[in-house]
């Protein structure tokens, strides 16, 4: 099988560059070669390559700065991923396409499922949900995996963050009443593997029965403050956590109080993830 497959120098698509070696012949792609706001080149570039199936971890993932680019980030979440369903579906190839915590709201504490109303709060979610309706609308065979809070040990992210700052600072002011389930990246990378290599064993109605959309997050919940505090004590790195509000935090781009996902539908037909502490300790470790 011929993937073609973006994003290979972000987190989730460094994971997938070594996750799906064992499917077939990954043709990876950074934004040198295939550049997700130019999209007669995403076009160009698939067109070129003719893989039977496209891996689309590749993302505009700046939440605040999208609130001053919506028309670049709405280019490369959702008008670049339209782009790559419909020649998707030209040459008779599937999509697996990532989306995000963030296209709901988040207003009541229960863990949203698939089928639950969507209402982002932030440009970035809004421009995430738009590809995920493209995507939807194409009638392209797709899975997206809608994950949460990702973190790993390369890119940008959360713990690299913590890591920093708490060897810098003497204390860490982090909100606590913003909740959600970490996500390793290698999980995600895994679990998507895991589940197309069940796809080529599965024939040709495979796509029809188990395609669609999966929330992939980790089991359990924290707030960022508890996952500040379960980053340092597995590091062992002592400092001051002090727990605040969201309103001491002022960002410019609103966060969904409750970001936690309900992955039961991915667990019935493929597999549990694990609890994000035990996630997070083997990602340290
Ligand atoms: N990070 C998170 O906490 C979460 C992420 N997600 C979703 O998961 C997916 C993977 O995210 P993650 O790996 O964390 O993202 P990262 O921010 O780590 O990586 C984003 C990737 O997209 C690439 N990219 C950005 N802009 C362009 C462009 N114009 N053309 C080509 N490539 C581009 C980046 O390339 P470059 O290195 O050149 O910038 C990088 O490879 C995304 O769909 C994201 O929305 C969902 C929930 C949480
Ligand atoms: C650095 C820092 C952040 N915070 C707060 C700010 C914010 O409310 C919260 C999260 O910070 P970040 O801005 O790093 O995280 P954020 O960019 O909002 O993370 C999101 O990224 C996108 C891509 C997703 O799809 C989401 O699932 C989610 O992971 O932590 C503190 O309270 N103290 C701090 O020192």
């Amino acid at each position: 099988m011929k993937i073609l497959l973006t994003g290979s120098t972000g987190q989730v698509g460094y994971e997938l560059e070594r996750s799906l070696q064992g499917l077939g012949e990954v043709i990876a792609v950074d934004r040198g070669r295939m550049d997700l706001s130019d999209l007669d080149q995403v076009r160009d570039v698939i067109r070129a390559t003719r893989p039977q199936l496209i891996v689309n971890p590749a993302a505009y993932t700046a939440v605040d700065k999208a609130e001053t680019e919506p028309e670049l980030a709405h280019r490369i979440n959702a008008e670049a991923p339209a782009v790559m369903a419909a020649e998707a579906r030209l040459l008779g190839a599937a999509l697996v396409h990532y989306s995000t915590d963030y296209v709901f709201s988040g207003y009541d504490a229960a863990a949203r499922g698939e089928h639950d109303a969507t209402g982002p709060l932030n440009v970035y979610g809004a421009s995430k949900l738009a590809g995920e309706q493209a995507i939807a609308a194409s009638g392209v065979p797709h899975l997206i995996f809608r994950t949460s809070w990702v973190f790993g040990m390369r890119g940008k992210n959360f713990l690299l963050t913590m890591l920093r700052l708490a060897k810098e600072r003497d204390e860490l002011r982090i909100v606590d009443d913003q909740h959600g389930a970490p996500t390793w990246s290698r999980t995600i990378a895994d679990t998507t593997a895991l589940i197309l290599a069940q796809a080529r064993a599965g024939g040709p109605d495979w796509w029809q029965e188990n395609g669609g959309t999966y929330h992939l997050s980790s089991q359990g919940r924290t707030t960022w403050f508890g996952f500040t505090a379960a980053i340092l004590e597995e590091a062992g790195i002592a400092c001051n956590l002090v727990p605040i509000t969201t309103n001491d935090y002022p960002l410019p781009a609103a966060r969904p109080q409750y970001s936690a996902l309900c992955s039961d539908r991915l667990q019935e037909r493929f597999v549990r993830l694990p609890d994000w502490r035990d996630a997070l300790r083997l990602c340290l470790h």
